[in-house]
């Protein structure tokens, strides 16, 4: 009998890419992943437990070892700092985070505020740039900050860049390119190395074909 496989998903955008991934790959994942509220999905043809989580939980679950596997952006691993292994860089929900604010302004040289969803990854950037700033931390709506009056500049993932656009703003640093990736934790690596190998083995070819295809 094989081990099961828990699985932890990030629910919202990344999940649809990463179920087309999974599936790429061969997995038999049955149509509940398509329309379901469900939060725990098992899918015993393949041994797997799928379990539904906020994109920023999603290497909580893995570090603890409810789930022994788990898709984060990049984002949330710079942010989080999980003791976890990351496998392999999926490519998908691809985006960045960058620094913006209002055009022509510079930030404000007493107290400089910086409001972001990621205020380690910003703390980091500002203090490697030898920069003080004051970080607020927001849960959404970062764009509007800069808007009215709450922060000189903001740190926040860019996509297609309409959302800065539309409310006026600029970007003014790129810091990091953000892409999915399959997360591990240390102990299930070792216990259930067979299944984790094969998952990144398909995995792997899969992103290896797509390589090709877009040459
Ligand atoms: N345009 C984008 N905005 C935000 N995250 C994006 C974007 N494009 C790709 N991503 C990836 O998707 C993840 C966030 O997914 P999603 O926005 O569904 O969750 P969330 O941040 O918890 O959102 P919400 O709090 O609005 O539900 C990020 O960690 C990032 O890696
Ligand atoms: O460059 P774009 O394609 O416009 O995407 C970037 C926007 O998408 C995300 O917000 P989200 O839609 O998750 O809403 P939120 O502000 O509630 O987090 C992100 O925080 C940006 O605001």
């Amino acid at each position: 009998m094989k081990d099961i496989l828990t699985i932890a998903m990030p629910k919202g955008r990344i999940f649809e890419d990463a179920v087309e991934l999974l599936r790429q790959a061969g997995f038999r994942l049955p149509p509940e992943f398509d329309d379901s509220r469900k939060l725990i999905i098992d899918v015993p043809e393949e041994s797997f437990r799928f379990i539904l989580a906020k994109p920023m939980d999603v290497p909580t679950y893995v570090e603890h070892g409810v789930a022994d596997i788990g898709i984060a952006g990049k984002d949330v691993m710079l942010e989080e700092e999980r003791v976890v292994y990351e496998l392999l860089d999926l490519k998908i929900s691809a985006c960045y985070l960058a620094v913006a604010g209002l055009p022509n302004t510079k930030m404000n040289l007493i107290a400089p505020k910086v409001a972001t969803k990621y205020p380690n990854v910003a703390a980091a950037y500002f203090r490697e740039q030898g920069e003080q700033v004051e970080i607020i931390k927001l849960n959404g709506s970062i764009e509007l900050a800069p808007l009215i009056g709450l922060a000189d500049r903001i740190v926040d993932i860019v996509s297609t860049g309409r959302t800065l656009k539309e409310n006026g703003l600029v970007e003014y640093e790129r810091i990091v390119d953000i892409t999915s990736r399959l997360i591990v934790n240390p102990a299930s690596f070792r216990m259930k190395d067979e299944r984790i190998s094969e998952l990144v083995e398909r995995l792997s070819e899969v992103k290896r074909l797509q390589s090709f295809e877009t040459l």
